[in-house]
């Protein structure tokens, strides 16, 4: 039997909550054979970020080979990307490859340690969204790359319409974590703008919430689910993410990638 199939194009948090690890956990949580290419590694726990070790471009493209020569890719997803090399070479190999592709343009962590080095923002948006399905901001991600200042979801639509017409992506999903009340996420399509809404559970525990949701929405566009399936169904898993998050660390504890299976094991 041949799987459904995704990469993750991403940096390495040693903690297990974020990044390339948060992403093939929640692969399989999806029945989707995850794969990686590594970017970055980070000597991070739950609470900070002690180092970072880039990979060099030469071995990110080495591994995109080995990927490249063997195995099918099903869909994409990006996270870190720290350098303007980095953001070439993976753009330039996406885009030779014509598969649905979610690109999280992660910037800081949530303890303020910079992802991304400032040079690479303009990168962003020559090299990688103009190969993206959606582009998923938080709202500091869009407020920086957009320049404008996001409070209400009438902005969250707006720099979703302009991630699309100013910034080159197909499609834009803003995710309006960091502002207060509900928690409401907008996409755009490029055609039609849906709001997904999901109650606001109390908890400092949303490490690697961000990753989580970019690929559980990559997973569902492997599997073939459109866009609006793909988030309706993923905004749904972050949510029980988050709700069963766990104590763990202590700093911002880790979203729990199995909640969907909770009491499977006795
Ligand atoms: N406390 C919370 N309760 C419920 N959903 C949340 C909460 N915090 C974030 N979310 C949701 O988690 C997803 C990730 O959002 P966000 O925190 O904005 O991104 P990031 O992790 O990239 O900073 C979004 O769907 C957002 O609405
Ligand atoms: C290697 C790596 N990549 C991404 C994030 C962002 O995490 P979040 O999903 O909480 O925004 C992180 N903390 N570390």
């Amino acid at each position: 039997m041949r799987p459904y199939t995704a990469l993750t194009i991403a940096g390495s948090d040693s903690g297990g909550g974020a990044g390339i690890q948060a992403d093939i956990k929640t692969m399989e949580e999806w029945q989707v054979y995850g794969m990686s290419v590594l970017t970055s590694l980070t000597a991070q726990n739950t609470m900070g970020v002690r180092e970072v070790h880039h990979v060099p471009v030469p071995f990110l493209t080495a591994q995109l080979k080995s990927i490249e020569e063997d195995l099918p890719v099903d869909a994409i997803k990006t996270g870190m990307i720290s350098s303007k090399e980095a953001a070439r070479t993976v753009g330039e190999w996406i885009g030779a490859r014509r598969k649905p592709y979610v690109c999280d343009p992660v910037m800081v962590t949530a303890s303020g340690h910079p992802l991304m080095e400032e040079e690479t923002r303009e990168a962003l948006s020559e090299y990688l969204f103009p190969h993206a399905d959606v582009v998923t901001p938080n709202i500091p991600e869009a407020e920086t790359l957009l320049g404008m200042s996001i409070k209400t979801e009438a902005d969250m639509e707006e720099a979703a319409g302009l991630f699309v017409e100013k910034l080159g992506s197909r499609g834009a999903l803003i995710k309006g974590g960091h502002l207060e009340g509900e928690a409401v996420d907008v996409l755009y399509d490029g055609e039609i703008m849906r709001t997904y809404r999901e109650a606001r559970i109390k908890t400092d525990n949303t490490h690697g919430t961000g990753c989580t949701y970019a690929s559980a929405i990559a997973a569902n566009l492997a599997r073939g689910r459109t866009l609006p399936a793909a988030v309706e169904k993923s905004k749904h898993f972050i949510t029980e993410a988050i709700r069963h998050s766990f104590d763990l660390g202590s700093g911002s504890g880790p979203t729990n990638h199995w909640a969907g299976r909770i009491g499977e094991i006795k």
